[in-house]
């Protein structure tokens, strides 16, 4: 009877994807309201990848042509002065999202009390089933060793396919990232963004490893969804991509997960996502 209950316990538990280390998700609600339940063969997508690559090629132009005039208004001075060229920049980058996509995000407390920082829509408005945030980190192949990095680390994401992404923008996490990123380089094209490290990221939307989990009183309006990128994304515009293989062995293409909006999601709102996914 006990091996039984058993197997019945470990077929329910093999059928959740929880998207983050077990640690965490025994101490967070699974709110089965906003429960994501998907098919292996649909790979948990809400939008087309057409959507999402759209939408990112979208914000890393104008980031992109953002930063190329920065570079002649830093050619044009005399004596130039970079914290105000840096965050003209930085401003820049707010305007150039709203420009772009008609919203802003950005970490603020969380309205849920010991839930540590959120993620706010601070201008505009989302739509439904658009690219919202990205989960920057390293992207660890289910095979790949990442003990260390994954202990007491509570932004260890888990992929469908079981591939990890390490969105810890501290200790030894940061210091793999910026060590991945440094070695990655092709010829004078950084392929990565390592500026969601600070508190100031370059790619407005390098914020997504801070969305918190849903409650029975505030479920989820954001979802994670897989995207890979393609060998045909633009060189120049890798610069602004918040993530990184571990190994530079690997084969696949980058991997990089985004959150999908649910539902319109106005100004003021906080984003929520659901820490569990159920594949059938
Ligand atoms: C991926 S992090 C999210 C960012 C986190 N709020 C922070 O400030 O670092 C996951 C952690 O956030 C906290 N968290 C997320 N959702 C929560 C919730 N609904 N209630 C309380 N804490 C939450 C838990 O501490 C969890 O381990």
């Amino acid at each position: 009877m006990f091996t039984s209950a058993l197997e019945r316990f470990q077929k329910v538990w093999k059928s959740y994807r929880h998207r983050f280390v077990p640690w965490v998700v025994f101490n967070l609600s699974k709110n089965e309201k906003t429960l994501r339940q998907v098919t292996e063969r649909a790979k948990d997508q809400l939008v087309p990848d057409e959507h999402v690559s759209r939408s990112l090629l979208k914000l890393f132009r104008a980031l992109h042509r953002n930063r190329a005039h920065q570079g002649e208004l830093r050619e044009a001075h005399v004596n130039p002065v970079p914290t105000f060229l840096g965050k003209e920049e930085q401003d820049g980058g707010r305007d150039l999202i709203f420009q772009s996509l008609g919203f802003c995000i950005d970490r603020k407390p969380s309205s849920l009390p010991s839930a540590g920082t959120g993620v706010f829509v601070t201008r505009g408005c989302v739509p439904r089933g658009a690219t919202v945030a990205m989960y920057p980190g390293t992207i660890y192949q289910p095979y790949e060793p990442i003990l260390l990095q994954s202990i007491c680390n509570p932004f260890v994401f888990r992929c469908i396919d079981g591939v990890l992404v390490d969105g810890n923008d501290k200790g030894i996490s940061k210091m793999v990232f910026r060590s991945c990123s440094g070695r990655d380089r092709i010829g004078p094209f950084v392929t990565s963004d390592t500026t969601w490290l600070t508190d100031t990221p370059r790619n407005p939307l390098a914020v997504g490893q801070y969305v918190n989990n849903c409650t029975d009183d505030r479920p989820a309006n954001v979802c994670y969804q897989e995207f890979d990128i393609p060998d045909s994304f633009p060189i120049e515009l890798r610069q602004f991509l918040p993530n990184v293989n571990y190994s530079q062995e690997t084969k696949r293409p980058l991997r990089c997960v985004v959150l999908v909006s649910l539902r319109e999601v106005r100004a003021g709102e906080e984003l929520f996502s659901n820490y569990y996914t159920i594949v059938h």
